[in-house]
């Protein structure tokens, strides 16, 4: 088992160093978030070299989400923050793969209506709900999703932290979410006097928060959903059965396939 574990995480490690998009976004940020936006948004902005997009919302005050893009599918309808029209109030920013987006579609019977692996989460969290969201997806993610209609706001981190993601939460509920630490820092200096420490989310960990009227959150709940060791909740495509605990060059082939 041990053998197996070091396999999986020498695999994460060589993916995680190849591709990556960058998301950001701030909730409840009432002094400069147009300069917030268009000064520390940018400072992720080599992450994505494709596209990039931020989002205002009415029926989110003083929010902003944000992304960086790089492609890896669906050029066109696979941009984010992401939006269904099955799920008009919700949207999604991740960067990851999802790597059994089509299974979970097989699975559960999800239409999905682009052919970006992203599109997943929102399906499985309305569905399920975050905890089980989290749970079925096998890939390398950080993700934020927004349900404005429930005035909910998650983060979900994949369980070896492959995909980073940065947060800032102040004692008002203003709440800063990056790919990168250095895309929080202007907004850290701006929480003047305000207890407040930019830390990354840990891996294998999820969060939610109520979103507020004026748009700052409160944590409900930080969750670890798995820690090294643990059997992954959905059915990966190579059986543990199927792996030896001495061969690892083969099962770095089988790993690959
Ligand atoms: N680099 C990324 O995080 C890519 C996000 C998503 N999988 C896409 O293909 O667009």
């Amino acid at each position: 088992m041990r053998q197996v574990e070091h396999i999986v995480y020498l695999c994460v490690f060589i993916s995680g160093t190849t591709e990556m998009c960058g998301i950001w976004a701030v909730f409840g940020l009432t002094s400069n978030i147009h300069g917030q936006c268009s000064s520390t948004f940018y400072k992720i902005s080599h992450r994505g070299p494709d596209a990039w997009r931020l989002e205002y919302d009415q029926r989110m005050k003083n929010c902003c989400v944000g992304f960086h893009r790089l492609t890896i599918v669906d050029t066109i309808y696979g941009m984010q923050p992401m939006k269904l029209h099955k799920y008009p109030s919700s949207m999604v920013i991740c960067n990851g793969e999802l790597y059994n987006c089509k299974r979970l579609a097989e699975q559960y019977g999800f239409e999905y209506e682009t052919y970006n692996d992203v599109e997943c989460i929102l399906h499985l969290y309305h569905e399920f709900g975050i905890e089980e969201c989290v749970k079925n997806l096998d890939g390398v993610f950080g993700f934020c999703i927004v349900d404005i209609a429930k005035r909910k706001v998650f983060l979900g981190r994949d369980p070896y932290g492959v995909r980073p993601i940065f947060k800032v939460l102040s004692e008002t509920g203003v709440l800063g979410i990056c790919s990168e630490a250095k895309g929080l820092i202007e907004i850290e200096h701006e929480l003047k006097g305000d207890r407040k420490k930019v830390a990354p989310l840990p891996p294998g960990t999820f969060e939610e928060y109520d979103l507020l009227e004026n748009g700052t959150v409160k944590l409900v709940r930080s969750k670890k959903y798995f820690s090294p060791g643990d059997k992954p909740a959905f059915r990966p495509f190579v059986l543990y059965e199927d792996l030896s605990p001495n061969a690892h060059t083969d099962n770095i082939r089988k790993l690959s396939h």
